[in-house]
């Protein structure tokens, strides 16, 4: 085979085997479990890795997340922050944190290293300290991205990222002809990013989809 000259669009074989490079830890995998029997969606395993990195390079100590369900994603940033790192994570149905914090808990994590804050991430936001944060997650309801989005700017300290989960949805992102709410909306959230000078950015076709935005 001759080697092409620019790179190829990944196959349905290259994106799984990138999903299944790395294994999740237990209490990840058992937080993802409850999710999926619960007819949920969580993080997939390729963003549990990514996800893994970013705040394992950036020595994060201070998290907060949009969209709790059973853990997973809070999992993956209590085992990749330091033993002083605290998450916060919002959802705005309480039972779906009752399961997050088993698996936090069982994992060996006590409650002094995350809040959990069953509310509307619109009125919740707002009250969070200005520059005290060192990721921001946006993993909620896609209706909402655009003023999560919005909400999380004066959160993040410089150097901080915003990282938006599900930012192709299922592939419907990309498309111009989906005009349905979930995809508009998510367009616009991310236009409101690259089109702002507080941002470098970077879209990965992680899962569902990664945006990484270090705010400037
Ligand atoms: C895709 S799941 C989050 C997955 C989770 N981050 C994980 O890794 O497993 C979306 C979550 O958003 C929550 N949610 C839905 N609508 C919401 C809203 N308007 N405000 C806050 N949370 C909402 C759901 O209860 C659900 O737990």
């Amino acid at each position: 085979m001759t080697t092409p000259t620019q790179p190829v669009a990944p196959t349905e074989a290259t994106w799984a085997y990138t999903e299944d490079y790395v294994s999740t830890s237990e209490a990840v995998g058992a937080a993802r479990d409850e999710a999926i029997i619960s007819g949920q969606v969580p993080i997939s395993p390729g963003v549990v890795a990514a996800l893994s990195v970013l705040a394992k390079a950036m020595g994060a100590k201070a998290i907060v997340e949009v969209g709790t369900l059973h853990g997973a994603s809070g999992m993956t940033f209590l085992e990749a922050m330091g033993t002083d790192g605290i998450l916060t994570s919002i959802d705005v149905e309480a039972d779906n944190q009752l399961g997050a914090r088993k698996v936090f808990t069982g994992a060996g994590f006590p409650s002094s290293r995350f809040r959990l804050i069953a509310g509307s991430p619109i009125e919740v936001l707002p009250k969070l300290r200005d520059e005290a944060y060192d990721i921001v997650f946006i993993n909620g309801d896609k209706l909402e991205y655009v003023e999560y989005v919005a909400l999380a700017a004066r959160l993040l300290r410089p150097g901080g990222v915003l990282a938006v989960h599900d930012a192709l949805w299922y592939n419907r992102v990309p498309d111009r002809d989906d005009e349905s709410d979930e995809a508009i909306i998510i367009r616009e959230a991310l236009e409101a990013i690259t089109g702002s000078e507080q941002y470098t950015q970077s879209l990965l076709p992680v899962g569902n989809g990664l945006l990484l935005a270090v705010k400037n």
